[in-house]
Parts: C-alpha cells; structure tokens; sequence
C-alpha cells in the first residue's frame, strides 16, 4: 500500500476501484498486530473480483452429516424423475451457510440481447446471478491456469475459451463433493441464483441444452427463504395433458431437489414471484451441472457473470450487485472513524457492513505519516458503534454528509466504552483492540455495496 497524502481531502478521494491483483495480500497479517484470516484460508483465482473465504470449520463438521434426511423419490408423473431431500443441509447450519455465500460470494445481474427475426430485445434477468466450473474438456492446473484436460495445455486458437472460466471455490465445491457422493452424479459447475426480494424470480423453462448431454443431472439446493417451484409437462404432440398435472413444491431452506432422467427433456420449472414478508428475507438457489463441451461453459459465462467473465478482464461490471471496494477505516484510540465513500442514491444501495473483512493490515501512521498531520478526528460524530448502514447514516446517526457527494462518514462517538470499541474492532476482523497505541491507525478493507432490485 503506497504512502496516503496527508490532507483530508485526500484522505477524502474515492478511493480507485481497481481489480485486486492475485498476488495482493489479501487477509494478510503483516504481523504488527488483529488476527486477519490466513491466506491459506482464502479460495483466490485471478478471475475472481476478491478472494472467496473458505467455510469456516464449524459449518463444514456439520455439513460432514449431510444428507439430513433420505431423499424422496417422486416419479408417479410421466417422465418425471426427482429425488427430493428435505432437508439436505442439517438445520443447524442453514442460517450460517446462508448469511456466508450471501455475504461472500460475488454476484451479478445480468442483463443480455436475444434477437428473434428483426427484433432485438434486452433482458434483465430478475435475479442476481454467478457461476463457477469449467465443462469436461478443461480443467484448471495447480497454478489456476485453464488446460485441456488430455494435452494440459491452454486452449488456444479456436480452441480458447472466449469467457474466463472460474474454478469453483473451496466453500462450494465441498457442497459438491457431498453431493456427488450421496447422488452418484459427476458435476463441473456451481451456478449460483440469488432471489433478494419476492421480485426475483425464474420464468419457465428446462435445462436441456445440448451441452449438458441427454438427461442431465442437475441438483438444486435451497438456502433461506422458502419459495414455490413449479412443474408442468412441457406441450408436445406425444404429451397427453390429462396424464400428467402441475406441480408444487415449497423448497425451503436446506433442502436438495435432484432432477434427472427426462425431467429436463420433457417438463419445465419455475420460481415465480411471491409476495410476503418471509421472501424478502431472500432465498439463494445452488445448482450442480456436469457441463461437456466448451460451448456450455460460454453460455453459462455469458448468462450468469456477463461482462464479469470477459476475456479482456473486465470483472465487476455495472450490473453486478455486490462490488468489492477499497475502504479505509482511521481507528483513534478512543473512537474509531469510518469513512465509506460510497456512490450512495439514497435507499438504492446499502452498506454491507457484516461482509466487511480487513484486506490490507493496520498501518501505524505514527511511523508513516506523523499523527499531527492528520486531521481526521474533526468529522467523529455520533453513530451506532457499527454503523450498521447508510440507512442508518440518514437517520441522523452520520455526520458528515454533504448533499450530492459520494461520500459518507460514520464514527465511533470519542469515550465509547472498551466494550463498544471491542465489538466495533471485532466487526473488522479485528480481535485484539489496539487500544493502548497511541497513533491513527489505517485499516483498509473490503466491502461489497450491494444495489437493491
Ligand atoms: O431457483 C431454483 O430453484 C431454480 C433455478 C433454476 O431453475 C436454474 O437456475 O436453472
Ligand atoms: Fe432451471
């Protein structure tokens, strides 16, 4: 991290949004002081906009005892085959397993052009999305470099992906394994689905493409809030509609619905929307596939991250719905002062302060820049001790607030007790307060703002 300027303006500039190179130390201690998690703990791949923490332990010795109950067979409709768990993921852990991929992982809302004729149409998709696996003809070395799975060689001339595949991350591809195992299928992708409002939905359609291979596997988890999917037999001339009828199924939290055999070829599913309170609460939809060609690894790429999995680098596009920025926090011993430049529209976008980690680690500016020269402590202003949001902030709890400005402000009141600061300090990753050193101390870390539906 090169040397801040001193002036409180400069302080004040939004700080780049750049994507973080692989060898940045993300998470890394530098030894002066806080326990951020070792890098080892991290899943990091350079398509990534930000390293993917791995599960932590106590959510993977619970996961350990997955399936939670037998699956249900239900195949007393014509050409339907589903194997039903209810639940899969243990109880204990679904709330956990929940709030973690929705806080870490990165998605995107994407939004593409189909033209049918003349007629070109863009498509919003109606959740937040992202993907990760690569199909059967690749796979990635030890050094996270896409090989062809024969010669280990990169794909090149007509052969070269025109997407950047993503390996599927640590906390994911134990959920993989598990279920490889209990369903005796092989899966290569992670497609991830995030209903954040009852809005969000699926429309209907089968997952038959040809790059999936005649009767597909595909299994599909259920974290959060329970949603309705649908079924109907698709309109074929052999489909007599009175031999078959649609059908309902609540998913609900932890819950794994396998979906094979002609259940892709011959019928159609949804997740319409609903309205209700317990939707909002938001419901993230894990799918399992076994890709075989690289033409299925584009269109997963191209439908689920967009631009996000661009060739020419591009990861964080406008659609995405959370994006990684660069934060900094000035801890003073006495108070902490938060200061988020964020493009905030008012109630569109919401500071996730629960997915913040420290990136960088702490610096003593009493070494670096001379704690006389920095002048920070003038915007400390009332706030909740973890300003959980800028909602917050408009309540009246941040200071600093110039109208029109991208920038925000929430602080640590100075003589917050030690049990406060600790707690604020904890919420960074910090477990160890500093609160006998006597400089500023810069913490820059992560935080994902996400933009509301
Ligand atoms: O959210 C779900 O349960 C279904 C998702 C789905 O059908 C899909 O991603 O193809
Ligand atoms: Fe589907």
């Amino acid at each position: 991290m090169s040397k801040r300027p001193r002036t409180l303006d400069s302080f004040f500039s939004p700080p780049a949004v750049k994507r973080p190179r692989q060898d940045e130390n993300h998470g890394h201690d530098d030894g002066a002081n806080g326990e951020a998690p070792p890098s080892d703990q991290l899943s990091r791949h350079p398509t990534y906009p930000f390293p993917i923490p791995h599960l932590p332990s106590g959510i993977i010795d619970v996961l350990n005892f997955a399936p939670a109950e037998e699956g249900r067979l239900i195949i007393d409709q014509p050409d339907l085959d589903l194997l039903y768990f209810q639940p899969y993921i243990p109880k204990d852990i679904q709330p956990p397993l929940f709030e973690f991929l929705r806080s870490e992982l990165f998605f995107y809302k994407v939004q593409y052009k189909i033209k049918r004729g003349p007629v070109e149409t863009q498509i919003n998709t109606p959740r937040y999305t992202t993907v990760f696996g690569i199909d059967e003809t690749s796979c990635f070395n030890d050094d996270g470099q896409v090989v062809d799975v024969t010669t280990r060689k990169p794909p090149s001339g007509k052969e070269a992906y025109t997407c950047n595949p993503r390996p599927i991350p640590q906390c994911l591809d134990l959920l993989r394994t598990l279920t490889e195992n209990t369903t005796g299928c092989k899966f290569n992708f992670a497609l991830v689905n995030y209903y954040a409002t009852g809005d969000h939905s699926i429309s209907y359609h089968s997952d038959d493409e040809r790059f999936l291979g005649p009767d597909p596997a595909i299994a599909s988890f259920t974290l959060g809030a329970k949603r309705d999917f649908l079924l109907r037999h698709k309109k074929t001339p052999a489909a007599h509609p009175s031999e078959s009828k649609p059908m309902k199924l609540p998913l609900a939290s932890g819950d794994m619905l396998l979906m094979r055999g002609k259940t892709q070829s011959c019928w159609e599913h949804s997740i319409p929307k609903r309205k209700g309170g317990a939707v909002e609460k938001g419901r993230i939809n894990i799918t399992f596939r076994r890709a075989m060609t690289k033409g299925g690894t584009a269109n997963y790429y191209r439908y689920n991250v967009g631009d996000g999995a661009r060739a020419d680098g591009g990861i964080i596009d406008r659609h995405a719905a959370t994006s990684p920025r660069k934060f900094r926090i000035a801890v003073k011993p006495h108070g902490a002062l938060l200061h988020v430049p964020c493009m905030l529209s008012a109630r569109a976008r919401r500071l996730q302060m629960r997915t913040l980690r420290v990136d960088q680690t702490f610096r003593d500016t009493s070494k670096t820049h001379g704690p006389a020269a920095y002048d920070a402590p003038i915007i400390s202003t009332p706030s909740p001790p973890e300003g959980r949001s800028c909602r917050d902030a408009q309540r009246g709890e941040m200071g600093s607030y110039r109208q029109g400005e991208t920038r925000h402000m929430m602080g640590l009141r100075p003589g917050v007790t030690e049990r406060m600061r600790r707690r604020a300090w904890n919420s960074f990753g910090i477990e160890r307060p500093l609160h006998d050193e006597p400089s500023i101390l810069f913490i820059d870390f992560m935080a994902k703002i996400a933009t509301s539906p």
